[in-house]
């Protein structure tokens, strides 16, 4: 298997502080990984770097292969689908479903002077019908419920194929029938061979889905633990990265942890 993702000895520094701190990972061809850790570990930090949208300060990154810095980023982005919160509120309101997948086959956010074909339809009509709400696609995204946005934004970032699908906290703000709704079909993308290598951020590990293969975990910008889920998801790591003695529980491909 190909890395999709490597990062060599990665910081990052803004006003003094590291928001990543010596940072080294590998996710290859057809790895899932959730990234886990407290508010301000530095989790949409790393995912913005894999998205191409931050470099690093020192160290090394290469993202499909290609070395940041040494690369044409706007080559790169198309290869790459991203669903977070700055970007969906990015989304105007009056934006019909349909051109909010659609528009991601031109890099876009809202309709210009583009035009779309057949193809192009059809794959936007699919992914709507794979997340649940090709119902919706004749509505505008600012009618849409949260749960029904987080679904439009993950067909949007798939909408072009990508080879690596970066989701930033896609259960947040979400009731708990929604949450488990989109956790199950997550499950599903993550079981679905075809799908692109995955990095899914959340502070929840209820949130994880079954077909997960790896888990990252962060505090302080700093890797507490990183590799194969069952074997980096235990009370120790977790209790390390949330800085509170945690009792961790697996059981039907679900996991979920509460104060020991
Ligand atoms: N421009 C900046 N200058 C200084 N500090 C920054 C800057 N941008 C982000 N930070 C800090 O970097 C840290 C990491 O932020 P990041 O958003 O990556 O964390 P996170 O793990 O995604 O947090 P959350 O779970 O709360 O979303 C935070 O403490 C944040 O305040």
């Amino acid at each position: 298997m190909s890395d999709v993702l490597e990062f060599a000895d990665v910081t990052l520094t803004r006003s003094g502080s590291n928001l990543l701190d010596r940072v080294t990972w590998t996710v290859a061809d057809g790895e899932r990984w959730v990234i886990l850790g407290p508010n301000g570990a530095g989790k949409t930090t790393l995912l913005q770097i894999a998205a191409t949208n931050m470099h690093p300060t020192s160290g090394r990154v290469a993202v499909l292969g290609e070395v940041l810095g040494e690369v044409d980023v706007f080559e790169l982005r198309p290869r790459i689908g991203l669903t977070s919160t700055a970007l969906g509120e990015r989304i105007q309101p009056k934006t019909w479903v349909l051109d909010v997948v659609r528009t991601a086959a031109y890099g876009v956010v809202a309709r210009w002077r583009e035009s779309y074909d057949d193809v192009d339809d059809a794959r936007a009509f699919e992914l709507l019908y794979r997340l649940g709400i090709s119902h919706l696609a004749g509505r505008t995204f600012g009618t849409l419920s949260e749960g029904e946005r987080k679904r439009t934004q993950i067909a949007r970032a798939m909408m072009s194929d990508p080879e690596l699908l970066l989701l930033d906290e896609p259960g947040a703000g979400l009731d708990l029938g929604g949450r488990e709704s989109l956790v199950a079909t997550l499950g599903s993308i993550a079981a679905d061979p075809a799908s692109p290598a995955t990095v899914l951020v959340t502070h929840h590990v209820e949130e994880i889905p079954s077909g997960i293969t790896h888990a990252l975990l962060l505090r302080s910008g700093q890797v507490v633990a990183a590799g194969p889920i069952g074997e980096t998801l235990t009370a120790d790591n977790l209790s390390a990265c949330f800085g509170l003695a945690l009792v961790v529980n697996h059981e039907n491909g679900r996991w979920n942890a509460r104060a020991a």
